[in-house]
């Protein structure tokens, strides 16, 4: 697979300006909430590397929104769904891959994202996550009648399978654009993943 390349000089504090070629997809995995979308877009502007959000790819395809398709066809459709676009959009070229929050959580979706790409777990506490996500009602699994239990309960029980991804980077204090570069900097600890000039 060829791997992505920019040359770009200036300031290295700034997170749009970086000499980079990215050799295997970043896969961002995490809570919803964490910043996959936001923080995983902010990441491939910086790398000059095409970003790719599964949640959006499946709405694109189905033609309807999320909560549309857990309404109508279930859960177990949407992650069929769901493995179905991780495989097809992790054969491309390498890019930013952000994910949905739960897409980690099956088997056989971690093992294509183990050798195909490398994974980044965006670590956010519940307080954080909380108040990113409250005002949103676009979040069918946190249509309960408690919606922060729910979102407490399943941070316990993800939060040691997002332990298995390949890099962790703390999602809590800072801005989008400092997180991507958090998230750059991770990445250049690994040379199979990312060369820079840095
Ligand atoms: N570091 C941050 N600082 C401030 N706001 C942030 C930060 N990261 C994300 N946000 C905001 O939090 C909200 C949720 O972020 P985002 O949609 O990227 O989460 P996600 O991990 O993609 O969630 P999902 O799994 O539901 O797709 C957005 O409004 C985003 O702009
Ligand atoms: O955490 C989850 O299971 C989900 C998170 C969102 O990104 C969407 O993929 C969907 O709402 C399910
Ligand atoms: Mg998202």
């Amino acid at each position: 697979m060829a791997g992505a390349e920019v040359r770009r000089r200036g300031n290295r504090e700034d997170a749009r300006q970086v000499v980079a070629r990215l050799k295997k997809t970043v896969v961002m995995v995490g809570m919803m909430g964490a910043g996959k979308t936001a923080v995983g877009s902010a990441l491939a502007r910086c790398l000059n590397v095409p970003f790719l959000d599964s949640d959006e790819e499946i709405e694109r395809a189905a033609n309807r929104t999320i909560a549309e398709i857990f309404a109508r066809d279930g859960e177990p459709f949407f992650r069929e769904k769901e493995s179905q676009v991780l495989a097809r959009l992790l054969r491309g070229n390498p890019c930013v891959l952000s994910t949905g929050g739960g897409a980690f959580m099956a088997e056989d979706n971690r093992r294509m994202i183990r050798e195909q790409g490398v994974s980044v777990w965006l670590k956010a506490d519940l307080d954080v996550l909380w108040h990113r996500v409250r005002h949103k009602a676009t979040r069918p699994l946190l249509r309960t009648p408690n919606p922060r239990e729910t979102l407490r309960a399943l941070l316990e029980a993800r939060d040691p399978v997002y332990a298995q991804a390949d890099l962790a980077v703390e999602s809590g204090e800072g801005t989008v654009e400092q997180m991507a570069v958090r998230v750059r900097e991770a990445l250049a600890t690994r040379p199979d993943v990312l060369e820079t000039d840095e």
